[in-house]
């Protein structure tokens, strides 16, 4: 009988909507008029569904600003998803340049913080601080503070305290491309290590050559949305030909293209999530409709719920008011 394979993250339908607004006043203002859409927003990821496996590693492409980072955030439980539905089995950790790290504290002090938020005693701390130390390779630098490093010492840091952290799943997100050809090729061989050891790792890059060379299925990230999730050989090559086209197109024209998709990201509604998963033949629409819609109390297709609750509130005082004042 075949062996069941462990499901280690199922996304459905992710998504991740973020205010356009800045300035503090707009806020106040959309929150007291009545008559406003809410907030301007930009989706940033517009409902990602993908089922990732123990021992999988998996490449995260696509362009600037496709929404790589902002799923990997998603994932290692950075920063949560505005709706849809995610399972992630096991612990994570992720390695982002400077990611978790306090620029204030020292290497050291840093790896002794983590130490002890992992749940360390003192004796397991002293051997876990000589491994991390002598995995980084930073030299003097160790005992200085973080916020002096440079992006390629901060990668280096970063990797070793989370290669040492043991995760299930192991996210990397980009920390690989500043650092120098003599680390790159350690982490490497510690990340064949982990994936030996059947964990899972997602791999955000932009260097073609490592996603090839490292994972089995890749996830293409085009504004905001899956493009295409699978065998990497296969996801690369699509990849290449989007890339030669879109790189043969007039510099205006790419301007356009780029203006365009960004523009449907900010006009995106939760009405056109609905049709999505609606047409979505593989999803049981009827099933997980409601979780996986919630993004409609904060969508801003309608007057915000803020907004809502403060009229509601202000209507009510002004009828008490008056009719104390009149009584
Ligand atoms: N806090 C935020 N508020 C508003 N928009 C955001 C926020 N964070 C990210 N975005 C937007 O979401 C989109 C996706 O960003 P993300 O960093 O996930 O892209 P990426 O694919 O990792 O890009 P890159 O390859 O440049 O690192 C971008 O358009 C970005 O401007």
């Amino acid at each position: 009988m075949a062996e069941e394979r462990k499901l280690k993250v199922r996304a459905r339908y992710v998504t991740k909507q973020y205010d356009l607004l800045v300035k503090k006043s707009d806020k106040v203002k959309a929150l007291f008029n009545p008559f406003s859409n809410g907030l301007q927003s930009f989706w940033s990821l517009k409902g990602i569904s993908f089922d990732v496996y123990e021992g999988e590693t998996i490449g995260l492409i696509g362009v600037n600003g496709s929404g790589k980072s902002t799923l990997s955030n998603i994932i290692s439980g950075i920063i949560p998803p505005t709706s849809g539905e995610l399972e992630v089995n096991g612990e994570t950790s992720i390695i982002a340049i400077g990611a978790g790290l306090r620029g204030q504290l020292t290497g050291r002090e840093n790896i002794h913080l983590k130490s002890l938020m992992m749940g360390m005693t003192n004796s397991e701390i002293a051997q876990h601080m000589e491994d991390v130390i002598n995995f980084a390779d930073l030299g003097d630098f160790i005992d200085q503070p973080v916020k002096s490093y440079s992006s390629g010492m901060k990668s280096r840091l970063g990797f070793s305290i989370a290669a040492y952290d043991d995760p299930d799943i192991l996210i990397i997100d980009e920390a690989l491309s500043v650092g120098d050809e003599t680390f790159y090729q350690k982490a490497l061989d510690k990340m064949v290590e982990f994936r030996e050891q059947g964990k899972t790792i997602f791999f955000v890059s932009h260097v073609m050559s490592q996603v090839e060379m490292f994972t089995d299925k890749t996830a293409w990230i085009q504004y905001g949305e899956l493009k295409e999730f699978g065998p990497t050989a296969e996801v690369l090559a699509h990849y290449k030909e989007w890339n030669s086209w879109f790189k043969k197109l007039p510099k205006s024209e790419k301007g356009e293209y780029q203006a365009a998709q960004k523009e449907l990201q900010k006009e995106f509604t939760v009405e056109q999530l609905r049709k999505n998963i609606e047409n979505d033949p593989e999803h049981d629409y009827s099933a997980t409709d409601a979780k996986i819609l919630t993004a409609s109390a904060i969508s801003g297709d309608k007057m915000p719920a803020t907004t809502l609750v403060l009229w509601t509130a202000l209507t009510v005082l002004w009828f008490v008011v008056a009719y104390m004042t009149f009584h």
